[in-house]
Formats: C-alpha cells, structure tokens, sequence
C-alpha cells in the first residue's frame, strides 16, 4: 500500500462530528500531498466550527503521522467556500482601486481552471519554464493556497527570505523566479484562509515580493472562481488568462464558468489549453482518449476563445513534475515537452508573453 493510501486509510477512521461521516468521506480532507516523508493536507471546514474541528485536526496529523514512513505532518484547517461567490456580480470599485501594474511586470497571465486537478499547475510550470527557454524574463506565483505545488514542480524548498521584514525575496530555478502563497504559511500552524486573508496575502505576494525586472508574471490560480480569482483580476493589472481544461463535460462545463466571470471582470481571454488531451502509453506508444477528445476545441470554438494548444496525459510529464524539474526542462525535445514549447512560443510571438 502506498503511503498515500495508508495515510487516507488512517484518515478514514476519523468521524466528522457535523455529517458523522468519515472525515475523508465528508469531503474535509483536501490536497493531500506526500513528499518522500512528509505529508500535507488541509482540512476544509465551515470556519464558524474551526475550534470544534481544531481537534479533529490534531488527531488527523497523529493518524496520519501513524504510517510506517511518515515523519513529518501538516495539516491545515481552511474554510470551505461559503454561500454564492460575490464575485459573481463583480461591483465596480473607484477608479483609484481599480487594476494597477506590479513595478517591474511588463504583463500579468492568470493560468485558472474550473475544476482541480486538471493539470493547471503542470502547465504553468511548463510554460514559465518554456517561456524562460525562450530567454523571456519570467516569474511564476503559486496563488493555490489550498494545494499548493509549484515548489515541488519548480523543485525548490525552504522558506523565501525577508532581509528587512518588508520585502521578499522571491525563489529560483530552472530560469524562473517563483514564489509561493504556500511557502509563507507555517507548517506547524493552522491557518483558516478566509476570503479577506487571502486577499491581503495576494496584495503581498504581489507588492513585496521582489519580482526585479520581469516580461512576464505568471499566476497560477487556485481551482474554480473564487476571492483570488476576483481580488488578482481588480486589484491588478492583468493582461489574459488562460484556462486549462481535460476535454470531460464536468471540467468543461467550469471551465465554462470561469471564462464567464473572467469575461465579467473584464480580463482578456488569451486562450484554453486542453490537457490529458490522449494519453500515449510510455511504452509502446499506443494513443488513447481516456477523457475523450476534441471537448476543448469544440468549447472553444463555441465560446470563441482560441484554442492554445493540446498537451498529452503522458506519464513523463507526471514523473517530471513530481521530481522538481517540468518536462520542458528535462527532456526538452521530446514531443510531450515540445506541445508546451509551442503554446509558449506561439504567446510571445503574439507578444502576449
Ligand atoms: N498532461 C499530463 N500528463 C500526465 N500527468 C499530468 C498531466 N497534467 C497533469 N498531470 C498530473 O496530474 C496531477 C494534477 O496536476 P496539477 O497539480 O497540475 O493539477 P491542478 O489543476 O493544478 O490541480 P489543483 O489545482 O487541484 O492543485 C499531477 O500529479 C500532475 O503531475
């Protein structure tokens, strides 16, 4: 059994106190990751019960600290997306409030997504990391506070520095300056991410954080259509977005919904990208449409978005990422790194990048 595995397993013994359903079941525990011997997760809940549900917390971290291999654990407690997302009826705000640039940014990319796990962060490592190859001076924000990967993807750890308590300094690899909400959250503390919280942690990301001189800033959004995605897109000034989506109905059907509320925010649309577009067996090189095809060209084709480009569900891709170097860095020619290469390539010369 996977350490993954065993950790839900342990987890699986955990009564949620509000359903009276397992804690896994209830949907509580989200974005568990597990790197070599630490594992992370948060706990999503309704934050009026964060003290009620701390406990919970405490005993999921001993469970899961429990499997053979584990020794470090995190577990966060956030709160779980409440009522219908104002964003949907975006106010106009003054315009002294209104977007601003980030000094040194020459232009902003959201890189969003519907649904999770559809590979939005895959892609945005890949493309800052194409864009890099390309000689174009790139920054990547992980704004995924829930599941943060970009660390793990860009293979960079350790907590970023503040020489003088005010200003950041970001982190570097593979040519691209990165830095991530999640690298700013103590591990041994439990952190509610309410809507104004994390407001205030973009507006830092963004402001203090030294990006220097950049073509591009990359932001990889958290899954679906929520504060980040409202507060990026008003506070600053965003040049496009670009929304990943597999070709499934159920991903398209939100990746629908946030091309609408990026459209009603007023963000230019740069294009979808379909990911897991077939999958090319490692071995024999046989295709397949594990999620169907052609759902992403057809959407945007409907939606009259341009289509960016069509990246294979290929097992490289995934190993690449998990160990800290994306495709386009470590095997650069191949024709999975070449599909990222492309869409990369294809945005600067549009001058979009
Ligand atoms: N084209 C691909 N081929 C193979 N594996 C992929 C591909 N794209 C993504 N993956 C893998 O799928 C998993 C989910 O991808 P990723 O973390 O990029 O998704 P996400 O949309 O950012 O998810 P979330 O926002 O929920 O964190 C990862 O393990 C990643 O390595």
């Amino acid at each position: 059994m996977s350490i993954r595995d065993a950790v839900l397993a342990n987890l699986k013994q955990i009564t949620d106190p509000v359903s009276g359903q397992d804690i896994v079941s209830a949907g509580i525990v989200r974005a568990l990751n597990v790197e070599g011997d630490t594992v992370r997760f948060v706990m999503e809940i309704d934050p009026k019960l964060a003290e009620q549900m701390e406990a919970v917390r405490t005993v999921a971290e001993r469970a899961a600290r429990a499997v053979d291999g584990v020794e470090n654990v995190s577990a966060m407690l956030t709160a779980h997306a409440e009522k219908a997302p104002p964003e949907l009826k975006p106010k106009p705000k003054p315009s002294q409030t209104g977007p601003q640039p980030v000094a040194g940014v020459d232009r902003i990319i959201a890189i969003a997504s519907g649904k999770g796990g559809v590979g939005k962060s895959t892609v945005s490592a890949n493309l800052a990391c194409a864009l890099a190859a390309e000689g174009r001076r790139v920054g990547l924000l992980d704004a995924d506070v829930y599941g943060p990967s970009q660390p793990r993807m860009l293979g960079v750890s350790g907590r970023p520095a503040s020489p003088d308590g005010k200003t950041i300094l970001p982190l570097r690899n593979h040519g691209v300056t990165m830095m991530s909400m999640g690298l700013m959250t103590n591990e041994d503390q439990a952190v509610v991410w309410r809507g104004p919280m994390l407001m205030g942690a973009l507006q830092q990301m963004m402001g203090q954080v030294q990006w220097g001189a950049l073509d591009v800033l990359i932001v990889d959004l958290p899954p679906g259509t929520g504060d980040v995605q409202l507060t990026l897109s008003q506070k600053f000034a965003v040049d496009g977005a670009i929304v990943v989506s597999t070709p499934q109905d159920v991903a398209l059907i939100d990746a629908r919904k946030g091309i609408d509320m990026f459209r009603q925010l007023k963000t230019p649309i740069l294009g979808m990208i379909e990911n897991m577009s077939t999958h090319i067996c490692s071995n024999c090189g046989h295709e397949e449409h594990v999620f169907g095809h052609g759902g992403v060209v057809a959407e945007a084709e409907a939606l009259n978005v341009p289509l960016l480009g069509e990246i294979p569900l290929h097992l490289d891709i995934r190993v690449a990422a998990d160990d800290g170097a994306p495709i386009v860095v470590s095997k650069p020619d191949s024709p999975q790194a070449e599909a990222f290469r492309k869409i990369a390539r294809d945005l600067i010369a549009k001058g979009q990048a």
